[in-house]
């Protein structure tokens, strides 16, 4: 498991270890990691050119003791100061000169950074709010425009620490060195993408960390050891039998493709009601399909109810009222009450993409994007309910709390049409299975994002393709 912590709980923390370790210790610890960092990318460190932009905290004291490292090994190293010599890092600023570094004001920054091999971004990490200041604009902007490669020192600076979120200008990285553990804006987006790819140093804060994190994101392992797996005594009805009440006239598709992902769930049968029948059982003649409603449709270990549904409420007040796990999607996240979700004492779980959440929480689709950490966690406490947050990292929130799964095997290719109908059958499959809803609804981000990865194989898939890669990305999950 990655697990990521906020912003205070970091600060404390590092204030527990460093009551025990020599002053400064853990900055030297950082800066080693940092500069082995940069000499790896570097490749031969000797003669190139390396510039670190220098914020006034420890931020830019990481970077300079850094640029001091790769100075003993030959480095020409220039230090961008974004504040005077006084209110910069004193230690590290005297460190960088002691080894043959040369400080520069910060109007001298773009200068510099154009003809950089290496840019080292120390200008704010876990202290920065609300974007770049005005005065490091210039200096990110000719970050953009620069050939070098770009390592950030903790975080790329300007975006939001604790959030993810990127309210302003922020510097774009091909790596990010992290100290001590994962920040929530190295997994979440839009931050995550300014991070580039992201290494981890440990600087030994790990035994003073709570054990519940702020985020977590499931690994191979980890989802290894939630699938189900159907023991000596296992029938189709004791694996689960999963219900899907979805499709209409107008979208039989998404009746068959929420099938399709059922299917590869784990469950022992999917259970379909609607209007889709024939088309579900011209491609899946496996699916026992009910001309009834969902009350009278027979037992199922969960439903799933919403894909395609139109403006047909009826088979979403149905669902709701039964006493089995609930998964919400698409058209079905618009017609549910919310009191009748926060009546229930059953799991539920919402799927809606950013723009349906948008929808219930009554603000625009961008606010949802620029926030989407705020937002899983709000939606949850508003419908009682737990919340996937769909997405390029889609995460996974509870009510009342407790750390958001995050996932980021999913691929652009996703973004298809009918890719979330399969989704939804899927985690609803899992919660069939047993699966918690957290749990469903992380592991069924986690498989769909490999069978993403299967299907498109660098091409364009269709959803029915990324249905058809759900058994490899399983495979490949359990070996
Ligand atoms: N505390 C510790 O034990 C350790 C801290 N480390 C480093 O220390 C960093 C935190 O240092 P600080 O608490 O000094 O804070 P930062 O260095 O992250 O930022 C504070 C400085 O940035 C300026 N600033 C704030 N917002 C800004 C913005 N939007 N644009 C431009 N400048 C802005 C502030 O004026 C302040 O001087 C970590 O990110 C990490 O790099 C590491 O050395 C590991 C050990
Ligand atoms: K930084």
């Amino acid at each position: 498991m990655r697990t990521a912590y906020s912003v205070q709980t970091v600060r404390s923390a590092e204030r527990a270890l460093m009551a025990r370790l020599p002053e400064g210790a853990l900055m030297q610890r950082a800066a080693a990691g940092l500069a082995a960092a940069c000499a790896e990318l570097l490749g031969r460190v000797y003669g190139r050119r390396v510039v670190l932009l220098v914020g006034s905290g420890d931020n830019g004291g990481d970077a300079l003791y850094a640029g001091a490292r790769l100075a003993r090994r030959g480095a020409g190293v220039t230090a961008v100061l974004l504040a005077s010599p006084e209110k910069t890092h004193a230690g590290g600023l005297a460190a960088l000169v002691a080894a043959g570094g040369r400080p520069v004001a910060g109007d001298r920054g773009a200068d510099a950074v154009a003809r950089a091999d290496l840019v080292v971004d120390g200008i704010v990490g876990i202290g920065g709010r609300g974007g770049l200041r005005a005065d490091a604009v210039p200096l990110a902007d000719a970050v953009e425009r620069a050939r070098a490669a770009v390592v950030a020192v903790d975080l790329p600076s300007g975006v939001e620490a604790g959030s993810g979120e990127v309210r302003g200008r922020a510097v774009r990285a091909d790596l990010t060195v992290t100290f001590g553990t994962h920040k929530p804006a190295l997994l979440v987006d839009p931050a995550r993408e300014y991070a580039g790819s992201v290494r981890l140093v440990d600087i030994g804060l790990r035994p003073k960390l709570p054990a519940e994190p702020e985020l977590e994101a499931l690994q191979h392992t980890d989802v290894a050891a939630l699938l189900p797996r159907p023991g000596a005594a296992s029938d189709k009805y004791r694996r689960g039998v999963v219900g899907i009440a979805a499709g209409s006239a107008r979208y039989p598709g998404a009746a068959v493709l929420a099938v399709s992902g059922a299917l590869r769930g784990g469950a022992g049968a999917v259970r379909y009601v609607g209007p889709a029948g024939d088309a579900v059982l011209a491609r899946f003649p496996e699916t026992l399909v009910s001309d009834r409603g969902p009350k009278e449709a027979g037992r199922v270990q969960a439903w799933v109810v919403g894909p395609g549904a139109g403006d047909d409420a009826s088979a979403v007040g149905e669902v709701l009222g039964q006493d089995v796990p609930v998964l919400i999607d698409a058209d079905g996240l618009r017609l549910a009450d919310r009191a009748a979700v926060r009546a229930r004492t059953a799991p539920t779980l919402l799927t809606p993409h950013a723009g349906e959440a948008a929808a219930l929480l009554g603000v625009a689709r961008e606010e949802v994007e620029a926030a989407r950490l705020a937002s899983a966690r709000e939606l949850a406490d508003r419908y009682g309910a737990t919340v996937l947050l769909k997405g390029s990292t889609t995460l996974v929130a509870d009510p009342g709390g407790g750390p958001v799964r995050v996932n980021a095997t999913g691929t652009g290719w996703l973004a298809t049409a009918g890719s979330g109908d399969v989704l939804s059958g899927l985690a609803g499959s899992l919660l069939a299975s047993g699966l918690t809803a957290r749990d469903a609804g992380s592991v069924a981000a986690y498989l769909h994002g490999l069978a993403g990865r299967y299907a498109a194989d660098g091409a364009p898939a269709g959803a029915h393709d990324v249905a058809a890669a759900i058994p490899d990305a399983w495979r490949d999950v359990l070996s």
